[in-house]
């Protein structure tokens, strides 16, 4: 059986009209797999040849009932999330279905609301133990189906994979992503990947919503009427229009105001929203992924963020660690900026002095990848031929490598307790300049440059040092 990227509907009933009536609201509502059958006796070799999440099913039909029906289905596909449909007056008929594993049921005359709220939660709820199901056999496989879809996140962390493996099981879900991280983390690049992984034939879409005010934010992302205010003389369709059957992602949303997120959180729960100037509410169907380098918790204490908006983007959460946490990346992105910037600039790629990745290991990079890119790219910039110059990485980030290893200073009177507990009595000169030389070298990893440069002292003198120490 093929595997689809996304969640499929099968009404079975055989009365043809309300089986069109509820295939258009479920399409006007944005599901776009619905499949329909109206004999019963074909459903079972229909769920032999197709994958199915969720099936509305009446009771009564000829040949063979719903009642009949349901346990089949309940035993020989356990993940299929039935919705019973019934006349008014079945209560036992109901509680039994219940009991014998349907999902939910509805009432007929079926009222839409009801249909969409039971199949939107249906949905959820498969999509939620697929999910687990998928993520337990990633435990223990720690393996990766799409690996091309990450190819330009450069990594080879352990927590980065764990990201990838999530994302590989949330991307083909509609339910919204939310990707947190420090800025310059690759949050946009990990957005991309979701929406290739999608299997949705329609565009990416990227807003960012920093800086927009609320009639800027509804203007861009829902559109307008003609008329809506002095200068909209024609209509115009916003970008969630242009996301149609793809993602839309919206960037920075720890910024949006108050009424904006209103209308967000809308959006992400009923697919709805209003272009400007309209009373029609518009339905879309395109994939939201959301992105903050700001903590909304903190945002939601002082009052800016709203709880339930909050909530509503916890279903999938992706956090990318920020680059100082993940330092064996540091040496593969060296040479992968050193690569880019040199086939940008038309060089010959530079080599790179040894002392310089274990440098970069000792910063702290506050802008993350990002800073790393232009750091590189500028040091490329500059370069003349033979071994690349630290030159500009020093003067970006030399006082702090250096201020890294300094343990803050003790209290005069308690120096000279930290030193006995180091060397157990007070030491002397040539003991202190011993230990200290060792410290520096075990923060250097072993890098005498480093080390020299955190000790204050030319590299040849530490050199003289370590041999007169090991003679
Ligand atoms: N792992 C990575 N491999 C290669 N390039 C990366 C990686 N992570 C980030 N980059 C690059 O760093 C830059 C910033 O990435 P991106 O825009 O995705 O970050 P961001 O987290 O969305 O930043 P912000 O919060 O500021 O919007 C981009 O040029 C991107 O290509």
């Amino acid at each position: 059986m093929k595997r689809r990227n996304t969640q499929r509907i099968l009404l079975v009933d055989d009365e043809l009209d309300i089986l069109d009536g509820c295939r258009s609201c479920l399409k006007n509502s944005g599901f776009g797999d619905i499949l329909t059958e109206s004999d019963s006796r074909l459903v079972l070799p229909l769920l032999e040849r197709e994958e199915v999440d969720v099936i509305v099913l009446d009771l009564h039909m000829p040949n063979l009932s719903g009642v009949d029906l349901l346990p089949q289905i309940v035993n020989r596909y356990p993940q299929i999330k039935v919705i019973v449909s019934t006349a008014s007056n079945e209560v036992e008929t109901v509680v039994s279905c219940m009991k014998g594993g349907a999902f939910d049921y509805m009432v007929k005359p079926i009222d839409v609301k009801r249909l969409l709220t039971s199949v939107r939660k249906a949905l959820e709820l498969k999509s939620l133990s697929s999910e687990l199901s998928t993520l337990k056999q990633y435990m223990f496989t720690d393996r990766l189906d799409h690996p091309e879809a990450f190819s330009s996140i450069v990594s080879s962390n352990k927590a980065m994979r764990a990201v990838f493996q999530y994302i590989e099981v949330v991307a083909g879900t509609r339910q919204p992503v939310t990707i947190t991280g420090e800025t310059g983390t690759g949050k946009e690049l990990a957005a991309r990947a979701i929406h290739d992984l999608s299997g949705r034939s329609g565009p990416f879409v990227p807003l960012n919503v920093a800086g927009l005010d609320d009639n800027m934010f509804s203007d861009t992302l829902f559109g307008h009427v003609k008329g809506a205010f002095t200068g909209a003389d024609v209509a115009r369709d916003g970008l969630i229009t242009r996301a149609s059957g793809g993602t839309l992602f919206l960037d920075e949303i720890g910024d949006l105001g108050e009424m904006s997120q209103i209308k967000l959180l809308r959006l992400l729960q009923e697919q709805e929203y209003y272009p400007v100037g309209s009373d029609f509410v518009k339905k879309s169907d395109a994939r939201i992924v959301m992105a903050t380098n700001r903590d909304l918790q903190e945002l939601i204490k002082q009052g800016k963020f709203r709880n339930d908006l909050y909530y509503r983007l916890c279903a999938h959460r992706v956090h990318l660690p920020p680059l100082r946490d993940r330092l064996d990346d540091v040496p593969l992105l060296l040479d992968h900026f050193l690569e880019k910037a040199a086939a940008q600039l038309d060089k010959k790629k530079p080599t790179p002095p040894p002392e310089l990745a274990v440098m970069l290991t000792l910063y702290r990079f506050p802008g993350n990848v990002r800073e790393m890119e232009a750091l590189v790219s500028e040091a490329v910039l500059r370069h003349k031929g033979g071994v690349l110059s630290m030159e500009t990485f020093r003067s970006a980030m030399g006082s702090e490598v250096q201020s890294v290893p300094e343990a803050p200073a003790p209290r005069t009177e308690s120096l000279e307790q930290a030193l006995g507990a180091v060397f157990g009595r007070f030491p002397t000169i040539a003991e202190v300049e011993e230990q200290m030389i060792a410290e520096a070298m075990r923060k250097a990893k072993g890098n005498q440059g480093m080390a020299a440069n955190m000790l204050g002292v030319a590299r040849q003198t530490l050199n003289k040092r370590l041999k007169s120490q090991s003679a």
